[in-house]
């Protein structure tokens, strides 16, 4: 695929302590716009950290972190998900009891500015603004996975592993993001329910945006479909960078994965 290679997230120097731990070894990688970058490394590399870092749960102990041109070093999650990033956790989130459309738009930060005042007493626009989150997810939904959509108002709780997943995924791109950043998406799941999943999201992506993604994924066989490029992390370093088959078969690379065995 031929993408301008514009830079859409970088990160300098990016350095995350704990204590004694160094996440983030001054880390330098940027990430292209309308890619799909994976992120790859052994565990304990910084993977996480990093997406930690850029989505505004943890402030960085030193370098920076640019998105689109402006510095986000820092900045609050919710100043974060205004620049349009967002992302999935590797652990699920979901609130079981509460229905699929719930999980979804709960999803979309620009509806939390209404105060108690408006839900309670402006009742007939508090009425018709739920109309229109209803019809917005419902319209991911169906773009995303039209079966899904038929589950719209079932818990969450009655749907196997792989709608879950699928409704993790919903609610980082309710609000339409430009950069999404994906932790894990196969954990717990098998081969064939990851692909599907896969599918799911590059169907929303080719119909509705051409947002940007990273991929964190240990397998393989999915990081060779749906990359174009990929960087490699240990020790909170960047140690490879380039497709998929140049960063196989480096050696570095090899060994950093041999090595923790
Ligand atoms: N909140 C934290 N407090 C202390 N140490 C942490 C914290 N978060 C991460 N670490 C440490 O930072 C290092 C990097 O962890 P991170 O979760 O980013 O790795 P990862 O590459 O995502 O690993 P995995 O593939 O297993 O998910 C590890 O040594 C981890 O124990």
């Amino acid at each position: 695929m031929n993408h301008p290679a514009k830079k859409i997230l970088e990160a300098h120097n990016l350095t995350m302590r704990f204590g004694g731990v160094t996440a983030l070894d001054s880390l330098n990688l940027h990430v292209n716009e309308g890619e799909i970058l994976g992120l790859l490394g052994p565990n304990g590399s910084g993977k996480t950290t990093f997406f930690n870092v850029i989505t505004g749960l943890y402030r960085p102990s030193s370098g920076s972190a640019i998105f689109r041109g402006k510095d986000i070093t820092g900045a609050s999650a919710q100043d974060v998900y205004r620049e349009a990033i967002t992302r999935t956790f590797q652990r699920s989130r979901l609130s079981l009891p509460l229905t699929v459309f719930d999980n979804i738009a709960i999803g979309d930060n620009r509806r939390l500015d209404t105060g108690l005042f408006f839900n309670l007493f402006q009742r007939k626009q508090f009425k018709s603004e739920y109309d229109q989150v209803v019809e917005q997810v419902n319209q991911l939904l169906l773009t995303f996975n039209p079966n899904l959509a038929a589950k719209i108002f079932e818990p969450v709780a009655s749907l196997p592993m792989i709608d879950r997943r699928r409704i993790e995924i919903c609610r980082a791109l309710i609000s339409e993001p430009d950069l999404l950043l994906l932790d894990e998406p196969s954990a717990g799941m098998t081969h064939d329910e990851t692909a599907e999943v896969m599918n799911d999201i590059l169907q929303v992506r080719s119909k509705v945006k051409p947002f940007t993604i990273v991929l964190i994924e240990h397998e393989m066989g999915l990081i060779q479909r749906m990359t174009e490029r990929c960087i490699v992390l240990n020790y909170g370093k960047k140690i490879a960078e380039g497709t998929y088959d140049e960063i196989v078969n480096n050696p570095e690379v090899q060994v950093a994965y041999l090595g923790q065995e």
